[in-house]
C-alpha cells in the first residue's frame, strides 16, 4: 500500500480559485502534513485519553491511489466483472474524505483496495501509496470499522471496550491506563449511559443498532490509528447521532493536535454531516465523478447544469442526479424544461470531471506527492502473549457464563444425565460382568462429553469473526 497526500482543495478556475497560487501552497503543505505531523502544543501526562510519543509519530499517514481499477471474477464461468475504473485520488492527514455514491457504485471496494482487503476472486491494478511509499499497513497503524457489527452479545458495552483495549493496547500501558483509554473513549462516542448496558443481539434485546455502531468503532479507534476507515459509520442512526458521531470522528485528531486520515464511505449524510466533510469522492458504476473539496461539489454539479434545488440537502441532490438504478421512473431536470436521462446525466458529469482542471490537479498533486516518500509506518505493539490470553479467557469465561444456552442450560443437562445415569448403574457389583458395564458407563459419558462441547462452537465462531475482521485490518 501507498500513500499520498494532497491538498485539500484542487484549483478551479470556474470556481475562482486562483490555481497558481492554489498550488504554491498546496505543494507547501505536502512537505509539512506528509512528514510526521510535529504536535501544536505538548499536554501534560500522556494518560488513556491523549497521546503518547510513539503514536504522535506515526500520526501524518497520506494516502495515494492512482489509475486504480479493480475487476472481480464472477459466477462458473469466472466472468470478469469492473468494479473500480481507473480511480486516482488522495486523503490527507487531518481531514475527513468521504466517499458517496448511489448503492452498489463501489464505495466499500475502494475501501477495501485502498485497506488492502480485496477478496480473493478480485485483481487489481494502479499505485496506491502510504506517505510516498508501497508499503502494508502494519498493525495498529490503521483500523477499518465494517459496515457489519461483530461484536460478543453477551457482554455490556463497558466491558466489550474494555477487554478490546486489554488486547489491543501494548503492555507498555498500565491496566489504570489502557481503562482510562477505553473509558475516554465510550464517552467520545457518547456511549457512557450505555456502559452497563449488554449489546445483546438474537433473542436478548440490548443496545441499539445505532450504539452497536458506535461501539464498534470506539473498538476500532482505541489504539489512536493514523489511518481510519469507516464503512457507513452512520448506518443505523438517527440524524442527530449521525451528526455528533461524524463531528467526533472529524474532530478527533484536532481535540488531540494529531493528524489522523480519515476515510468514510456514507450512504446520506444531513447537509450538517456533509459539511464536516474535507473532500469528497463522488462514485458512480465504478467511475469517478467527482473528486475535490466538499464544498465546491455544489458548484461542480452547478456549471455542468445540474443546479442544486434551492433549500435542497446537497448530498441529496448529489446522489439524485446520479442515480439510474430507478431511471425508469426519474428523469433529470435539464435547465428547468428539458430532461435527460440518468445515464446520460452521468456521461456528462464523467467526461466534464476528466477535462477539469481539478482532475488536472489531483493528478498533479499525486505525483508530487509520490515523489515526497517519508519513513514507513512502524508496528505498533498490541499486549504481550500472555495478557492476550488472561484477556481472552476471562472474556470467555464471562461469555460463557452469561450465555444461557451454552452454560447453564449444559450445566442442567449434565445434572439431569448424571442422575439417570446414576440410576441406571448403580449397584453394579464385582462380577466379570460388572467390568463390562463400568466400561460401557464410561464409554458413554466421555462419548456425550464430547458431543456436548459441539455446543461452543457458535461461542467460537463468534470470536473466530471479530478475530478475522481485526486481523484483516
Ligand atoms: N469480491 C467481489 N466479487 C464480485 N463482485 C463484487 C465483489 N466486491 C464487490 N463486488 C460488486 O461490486 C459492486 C460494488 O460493490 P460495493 O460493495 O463496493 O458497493 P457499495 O457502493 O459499497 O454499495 P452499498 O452502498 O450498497 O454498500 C457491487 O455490484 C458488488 O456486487
Amino acid at each position: 500500500m501507498a500513500s499520498l497526500l494532497s491538498s485539500n482543495s484542487p484549483a478551479l478556475s470556474h470556481y475562482e480559485i486562483n490555481p497558481s497560487s492554489r498550488f504554491e501552497a498546496t505543494t507547501l503543505e505536502i512537505e509539512e502534513t506528509c512528514s510526521a505531523p510535529k504536535p501544536k502544543g505538548t499536554k501534560g501526562g500522556e494518560t488513556s485519553g491523549s497521546w503518547n510519543n510513539n503514536e504522535r509519530e506515526e500520526m501524518g499517514m497520506c494516502l495515494t491511489w492512482k489509475d486504480v481499477w479493480v475487476t472481480a471474477s464472477v459466477g462458473k464461468n469466472e466472468m470478469s466483472k469492473s468494479i473500480l475504473e481507473g480511480l486516482t485520488g488522495y486523503a490527507k492527514p487531518g481531514q475527513l474524505l468521504a466517499i458517496m455514491g448511489p448503492s452498489g457504485c463501489g464505495k466499500s471496494a475502494l475501501l477495501d483496495t485502498l485497506a488492502g482487503r480485496l477478496g480473493s476472486n478480485t485483481r487489481q491494478t494502479g499505485e496506491i501509496l502510504i506517505n510516498g511509499r508501497k508499503q502494508a499497513l502494519a498493525y495498529g497503524t490503521s483500523a477499518y470499522v465494517t459496515q457489519d457489527d461483530t461484536l460478543l452479545t453477551t457482554l455490556t458495552v463497558g466491558e466489550a471496550v474494555h477487554y478490546s483495549a486489554q488486547l489491543q493496547l501494548p503492555d507498555t500501558m498500565s491496566k489504570e491506563e489502557k481503562k482510562e483509554r477505553a473509558d475516554f473513549t465510550i464517552r467520545e462516542m457518547g456511549l457512557q449511559d450505555a456502559i452497563n448496558t449488554r449489546i445483546g443481539g438474537w433473542g436478548v434485546k440490548g443496545i441499539s443498532g445505532g450504539q452497536k455502531r458506535r461501539v464498534s468503532i470506539c473498538i476500532e479507534i482505541l489504539t489512536r490509528p493514523g489511518l481510519l476507515f469507516l464503512d457507513e459509520p452512520t448506518s443505523g442512526l438517527d440524524s442527530a447521532a449521525s451528526y455528533y458521531v461524524m463531528k467526533r470522528i472529524a474532530t478527533l485528531d484536532k481535540k488531540d493536535d494529531v493528524h489522523r486520515t480519515v476515510i468514510a464511505s456514507i450512504h446520506q449524510p444531513s447537509s450538517e454531516v456533509f459539511q464536516l466533510f474535507d473532500n469528497l469522492c463522488l462514485l458512480s458504476s465504478g467511475r469517478t465523478v467527482y473528486f475535490g473539496p466538499a464544498s465546491a461539489a455544489k458548484e461542480f454539479f452547478a456549471s455542468n447544469d445540474f443546479p442544486c434545488p434551492p433549500l435542497m440537502n446537497p448530498s441529496d441532490h448529489l446522489l439524485k442526479t446520479i442515480n439510474k438504478d430507478f431511471d425508469q421512473d426519474t428523469e433529470l431536470n435539464l435547465q428547468g424544461t428539458e430532461t435527460i436521462p440518468t445515464e446520460e446525466a452521468i456521461r456528462i458529469l464523467v467526461n466534464s470531471y476528466k477535462s477539469s482542471e481539478m482532475n488536472q490537479e489531483v493528478q498533479k498533486q499525486v505525483a508530487i506527492l509520490t515523489e515526497k516518500s517519508t519513513s514507513s509506518t512502524n508496528k505498533r505493539r498490541h499486549a504481550g502473549f500472555l495478557n492476550q490470553c488472561f484477556a481472552l479467557t476471562k472474556r470467555s469465561c464471562v461469555n460463557m457464563y452469561r450465555d444461557l444456552g451454552y452454560y447453564w442450560f449444559r450445566l442442567a443437562i449434565y445434572i439431569a444425565l448424571a442422575i439417570s445415569l446414576a440410576t441406571i448403574f448403580c449397584d453394579l457389583g464385582s462380577s466379570y460382568r460388572s467390568i463390562q458395564e463400568r466400561g460401557s458407563f464410561l464409554m458413554f459419558v466421555s462419548s456425550f462429553m464430547t458431543f456436548m462441547t459441539i455446543g461452543g462452537f457458535p461461542s467460537f465462531v463468534e470470536d473466530m469473526k471479530s478475530r478475522c475482521l481485526n486481523e484483516k485490518d
